[in-house]
């Protein structure tokens, strides 16, 4: 039996279109996934993105919003999208586990995480969040939303990007680890935690959006998970990504995965986090991490993806 972490991109668990029905749909395929992971035996607790979804939400906060009912702030949605996917995800799982099979339960928390209030990612925003747009749509948007900053993502389109300050701690560690070890599922951290700053003893949250796949390397090491799992859009990460001489990365050692990071080899923002993270958890504990699709997540076993080893 293995304790593993399972970190799920935002875009992987997004549908084609954004309705509540569609995007449940497609947690309830990926849920069938991690289910047969606990299944197999394994202690899973499930970390999972925002991108889409936060930037979405905030979106919709312009519409109909008035003086008396005003737009919510980031920290505020963040904490909505973690709610909003942890009940699909868990409601998804309790339908395989037929819900009411304790203590095999799935339990969604919502999560705060520690960011220091002075971390330089809050005067550069690099978070890809919501939609992608064209060039030209991209300039009709900044009409309307003048203060939101835009980035060319991963060649993929343009997005709003957002502050994205490291994790610190996550606060609710603790109890990640207790529903753990009395074998429930925990949902935790999603959307890489609320991001929530110490302001004279006291929480306060600010705007921004944590990476997952930090958060996701720091829940693990908090928990000493046994293995990281990040499932993405996917395979692998690859060299030389959309060129003539693309290469897949399979058993790839934390020090040449620094060295590929030095040479520009992963986009900031969508892969370069990933393998930073994974890069972080493996050097800290000596246990592998796992980049790959969630198509291939049913085959982790026969060694497919992205695998990170520290020698
Ligand atoms: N070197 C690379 N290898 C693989 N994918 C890359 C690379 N550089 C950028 N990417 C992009 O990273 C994306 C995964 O990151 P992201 O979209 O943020 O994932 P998620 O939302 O699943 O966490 C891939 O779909 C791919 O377009
Ligand atoms: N918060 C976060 O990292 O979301 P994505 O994985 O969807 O980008």
């Amino acid at each position: 039996m293995k304790k593993i972490v399972v970190a799920l991109g935002g875009n992987a668990i997004q549908a084609e279109d954004n309705s509540a029905a569609a995007q449940q749909e497609a947690v309830r395929k990926t849920m069938k996934t991690v289910a047969s992971m606990i299944e197999s035996g394994n202690q899973v607790a499930i970390t999972h993105g925002n991108g889409p979804q936060v930037g979405n939400l905030l979106l919709q906060q312009y519409k109909g919003a008035s003086e008396n009912n005003p737009a919510m702030p980031l920290d505020t949605i963040s904490a909505m999208t973690q709610g909003s996917i942890g009940y699909w995800m868990q409601k998804a799982l309790d339908d395989q586990f037929k819900f009411d099979n304790y203590p095999s339960q799935a339990v969604a928390l919502v999560t705060q995480t520690i960011v220091e209030s002075n971390d330089p990612a809050f005067e550069h925003p690099t978070k890809p969040i919501g939609p992608f747009y064209t060039f030209n749509e991209m300039q009709k948007q900044q009409i309307y939303h003048p203060d939101y900053t835009y980035k060319q993502d991963a060649g993929r389109g343009y997005r709003q990007v957002v502050p994205s300050p490291k994790p610190v701690k996550i606060i609710n560690a603790p109890i990640i680890k207790n529903l753990l070890q009395n074998h429930f599922v925990p949902i935790a951290a999603g959307g890489g935690g609320i991001p929530v700053v110490v302001d004279h003893g006291r929480l306060k949250g600010v705007a921004g959006v944590i990476d997952k796949d930090f958060s996701a390397a720091r829940m693990a090491e908090d928990i000493s998970a046994d293995e990281l799992v990040i499932l993405t859009t996917v395979d692998n990460a690859y060299l030389n990504y959309r060129k003539e001489n693309q290469q897949a990365i399979g058993k790839v050692t934390v020090n040449e995965l620094k060295q590929y990071l030095q040479e520009g080899q992963f986009a900031a923002g969508s892969m370069k986090p990933k393998i930073e993270a994974a890069i972080e958890f493996t050097e800290k504990t000596g246990k592998p991490t796992i980049i790959t699709s969630l198509k291939n997540a049913a085959k982790l076993n026969d060694g497919v993806g992205t695998i990170v080893y520290n020698e």
